[in-house]
């Protein structure tokens, strides 16, 4: 008998054709309470599950007992409670690679966008206001030979140095749990400690996971350490930036500008302040959204179940240990 599994996000045809020729699905429109109670009994038969978003805790793993593998579609997995997976032996995978270079340029967009304000003055544009040859007051600044600092040097960390080294000749200075030497060897790229990243960098750039040590890591006192007239571009998670000394820093001058993809609350409330500062490129999480990347995604979400239930996992795990 194939194995069930629950599928919470909508899958394109072909992709949903291999996975039901594996398994047993039932598909549901999310992991939402009523949708738990509603397919009660799909879940407390599956022994998979696959989609994005939504909680994953011990309060659902309760719900079921027979899980052996979740696969998300994305890379990051800060929804995962993955102790509660580890003491139940549920494998978690996830999606690295296939979407670290558009992850990337979605970065290096936001650079762009924040440093030349491309959105307000299109904005402008639009409104009519281009009436005469523009003064000073629709400038921005250069990005090229401006300092980057990546926050977070991994695998998107890595493609956006390539990107700002070889583009846009910045030099790139970073943190991260350890040294990088392909950046280093690759990009010329410097190490140094949160402060001095915060101090010299014109450009900082977070792609960070989202964990009890990144939780508003960047706070009132990080922001005021931060150059004068430095951008600001988050699209690692939005809780890794305390939003509220954020919006205090883009009011106050301290920072020039600030270029987001990634928000506390999301979708982003309609109220929020940043929607009301001209000098914030608000993106609503778009980092990997292009037709190629979602669709990659969402094959190696699916491989990734198929080899976790039926086959040999030797890529894609989050947490290995629970295999051996
Ligand atoms: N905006 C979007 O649409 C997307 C956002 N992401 C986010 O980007 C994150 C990073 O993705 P990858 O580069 O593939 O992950 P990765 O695991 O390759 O890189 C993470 C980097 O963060 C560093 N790091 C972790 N904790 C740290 C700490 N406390 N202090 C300093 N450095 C720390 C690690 O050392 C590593 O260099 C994901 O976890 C996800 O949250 C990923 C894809 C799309
Ligand atoms: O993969 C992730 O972690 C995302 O945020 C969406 O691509």
């Amino acid at each position: 008998m194939k194995p069930s599994v629950v599928l919470y996000k909508t899958l394109p045809d072909d992709l949903r054709t291999r996975l039901d020729a594996h398994f047993n699905v039932t598909a549901i429109d999310g992991l939402t309470p009523e949708n738990l109670e509603k397919y009660a009994d799909a879940f407390r038969s599956a022994e998979g599950i696959l989609g994005a978003g939504g909680k994953v805790d011990a309060s659902l793993l309760d719900k079921a007992p027979k899980l052996r593998a979740a696969s998300t579609v994305s890379v990051g997995y800060d929804n995962f409670d993955v102790e509660a997976l580890n003491q139940r032996g549920v494998i978690l995978m996830h999606t690295p690679t296939v979407l670290t270079e558009t992850v990337a340029d979605t970065m290096m967009a936001l650079v762009l966008a924040s440093a030349r304000r491309v959105v307000e003055v299109a904005e402008r544009v639009k409104a009519g206001e281009w009436q005469r040859s523009i003064g000073p007051d629709w400038f921005g600044i250069d990005v090229h030979h401006k300092k980057l600092g990546i926050l977070g040097m991994g695998r998107i960390g890595l493609a956006l140095a390539q990107r700002a080294h070889f583009g846009f000749s910045m030099p790139i200075l970073y943190n991260a749990r350890k040294h990088h030497e392909e950046a280093e060897q690759r990009f010329d790229a410097q190490y140094c400690d949160l402060d001095t990243l915060l101090k010299e960098s014109d450009f900082l750039c977070i792609s960070l996971p989202l964990t009890e040590q990144t939780h508003h890591l960047i706070g009132r006192q990080q922001l005021a350490k931060m150059k004068p007239g430095a951008v600001l571009i988050n699209a690692g998670r939005g809780p890794v930036i305390d939003e509220q000394a954020l919006i205090a820093a883009l009011k106050d001058g301290t920072l020039h500008a600030a270029g987001l993809d990634v928000f506390e609350q999301e979708p982003l409330p309609v109220d929020s302040e940043l929607l009301k500062l001209p000098n914030v490129v608000a993106l609503p999480h778009i980092g990997s959204a292009t037709h190629e990347t979602r669709y990659g995604m969402a094959r190696d979400a699916v491989e990734n179940l198929i080899a976790a239930l039926t086959g040999t996992v030797d890529k894609n795990c989050v947490n290995p240990q629970v295999l051996r």
